[in-house]
């Protein structure tokens, strides 16, 4: 009987959350390495669809990176980075778009829909959601010599929020691949990360939670005793300039930092890899994962 009613003390604490949160916009980053197994893949489809039901309108957009390298690989082409941009030839280009709108997109969406949620797949380039251009990486301060031609990555120019407004009117989730469209027509490759800041910017979500395959950031990675609960702005870029915060999570923060600049309320850096954090995140007490405040 206890537990029953424990179960129902869970509900009645999320009273006050669902209230804040009905008919607010969330931006979901699904990344490549938080889709590392089946039954986490459904725990996220599960939350994002809950979520839906109690009145909040997600928007998705995923990544796919270790599967575009799978790809490649099978394909006999091998993997570049510059600066954590794909070199993207064009035929990389190609898989990209393969793997990220034709199957990943398309993989979100069915498994959305099973579960009762009425899921969309779009890409930046639908309705020109996404326009972008092409774009260098940024090298160290110290970097000498010619920039690397990183081939058809973009940087995002503009975002038309017009058809992502409209599904969210008629309760669809939309679920959006990180390709842009150039004024040529032209398709870019852009990172998930940057293209979720972006898109949370010009959609003034309430949050933006990026799910990855750690707890969130820690103050020292080495310690995992460090985690930060909530990371100021400017600790945040004394962090990157120190090289406590690199790689992956370097575009996750500019990520947040650039929501934030644009009005998004909250911002959260959370660990996919964990049941069902999304729905603790949101409809607990406890927080779980970094928060990026200003
Ligand atoms: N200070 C830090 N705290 C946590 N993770 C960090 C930190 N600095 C770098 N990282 C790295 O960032 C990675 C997450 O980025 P990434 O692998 O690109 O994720 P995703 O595929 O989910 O987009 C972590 O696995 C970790 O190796
Ligand atoms: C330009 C660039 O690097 N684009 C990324 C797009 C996918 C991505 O960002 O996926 P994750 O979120 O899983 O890392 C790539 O080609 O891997």
């Amino acid at each position: 009987m206890d537990q029953i009613i424990a179960k129902a003390g869970v509900l009645v604490e999320a009273i006050p959350y669902i209230r804040t949160f009905y008919g607010k916009t969330f931006v979901i980053k699904y990344g490549g390495n938080a889709m590392i197994n089946e039954s986490l893949k459904q725990g996220v489809m599960q939350d994002i669809v809950l979520m839906k039901f109690l009145g909040v309108n997600p928007v998705v957009i995923h990544g796919g990176g270790p599967e575009i390298t799978q790809m490649l690989n099978r394909v006999g082409k091998k993997a570049q980075f510059v600066q954590g941009l794909r070199v993207t030839d064009a035929e990389t280009m190609e898989i990209v778009q393969m793997v990220l709108v034709g199957k990943l997109n398309k993989e979100i969406v069915a498994k959305l829909n099973l579960i009762g949620g009425k899921a969309v797949g779009l890409s930046g380039q639908d309705a020109n959601l996404i326009r972008a251009k092409k774009t260098q990486p940024t090298m160290p301060a110290d970097f000498q010599g010619e920039i690397p031609d990183v081939g058809f990555v973009g940087e995002v120019t503009g975002i038309d929020t017009t058809i992502i407004d409209q599904l969210i009117a008629n309760n669809y989730i939309p679920v959006i691949s990180s390709i842009g469209v150039g004024e040529d027509g032209v398709s870019y490759n852009i990172n998930a990360d940057t293209a979720a800041g972006e898109l949370a910017a010009a959609l003034r979500a309430e949050k933006l939670i990026m799910l990855t395959d750690v707890e969130g950031i820690f103050e020292n990675y080495e310690d995992k005793s460090s985690l930060i609960s909530a990371l100021q702005v400017e600790h945040a870029y004394e962090m990157i300039n120190r090289g406590q915060i690199e790689g992956g999570m370097i575009p996750k923060v500019q990520a947040c930092i650039t929501a934030l600049n644009h009005g998004v309320n909250r911002t959260h850096i959370i660990d996919g890899r964990l049941m069902h954090s999304m729905l603790l995140e949101i409809l607990t007490d406890q927080g779980i994962g970094t928060m990026v405040v200003q």
